[in-house]
């Protein structure tokens, strides 16, 4: 008969999805660390393959120029929740895939099937490697890339407080441009034809609206060390 801690031992798979500014990042860094699981953020892998094509002169407009350069660079993501990691082709680009230009241009290169097909392979082998089970934050984690994932967590909140978190870290950005970049970037990935963000039908809604970051990452412990025990 199993005992608890053998049970506490099962690899968990967690996937936390949700548009921008919701507090995946912070929530799924902190959960990760704080109950010994790996971490995983797609949208760093999305900002690099387009940070990738930016610095090579890819032109933007046309995705079958993305298409056919989306198996060009190496991206390898390091998955330690207390120092998350992101190369391309062995440069550190942690610093610029965060610049406004590549934000821009995100959403039009994480349409492209191609890309998508790519990046989603290097997703679900990190997931199946990670020995004691990992957080995988995105927009298509608990539709498309892990749906058999133990828990999936979709966080909201309204484009008010998104963008005054964003434009926080941004020091001094102006509230008003942000949410609008923010809604903007929303549509365009919500309404791309290969997988777009979307909320999967079992997953738990957490509005973070009125939640404090603590108050955030309590709730998905919680949910994460019940499933935990029910396995
Ligand atoms: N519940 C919350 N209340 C206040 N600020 C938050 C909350 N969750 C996250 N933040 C802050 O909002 C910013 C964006 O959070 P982040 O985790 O990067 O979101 P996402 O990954 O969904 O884009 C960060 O500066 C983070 O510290
Ligand atoms: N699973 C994912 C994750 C991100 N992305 C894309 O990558 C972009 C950047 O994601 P991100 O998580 O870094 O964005 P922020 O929440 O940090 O603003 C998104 O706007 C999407 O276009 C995606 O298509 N699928």
């Amino acid at each position: 008969m199993e005992n608890g801690a053998a049970r506490t031992a099962q690899p968990v798979i967690v996937a936390i999805d949700g548009p921008s500014g919701t507090g995946k990042s912070s929530t799924s860094k902190a959960v990760a660390a704080q109950l010994g699981l790996s971490y995983l953020d797609t949208g760093a892998q999305y900002r690099a393959i387009t940070w990738w094509m930016v610095t090579n002169g890819i032109d933007m407009e046309d995705p079958s120029a993305i298409a056919a350069v989306a198996g060009k660079p190496e991206i390898v993501s390091g998955t330690d929740p207390a120092h998350p990691t992101i190369t391309v082709d062995g440069v550190d680009v942690a610093g610029p895939i965060r610049t406004q230009e590549v934000t821009a241009k995100v959403s039009a290169v994480s349409a492209v099937p191609e890309v998508r097909t790519r990046i989603t392979e290097l997703q679900r082998s990190l997931a199946t490697s990670a020995e004691d089970g990992i957080v995988v934050e995105g927009r298509d984690i608990g539709t498309t890339v892990l749906p058999d994932a133990d828990l999936k967590i979709f966080l909201t909140a309204s484009p008010e407080a998104r963008a005054a978190r964003r434009s926080g870290e941004l020091k001094g950005a102006d509230v008003h441009a942000t949410r609008e970049a923010l809604i903007k970037r929303d549509a365009a990935d919500s309404s791309r034809k290969a997988s777009p963000l979307a909320k999967a039908g079992d997953a738990v809604e957490v509005d973070t609206t009125d939640l404090t970051l603590a108050q955030v990452i309590e709730c998905v412990v919680t949910l994460v060390e019940e499933k935990r025990a029910a396995k």
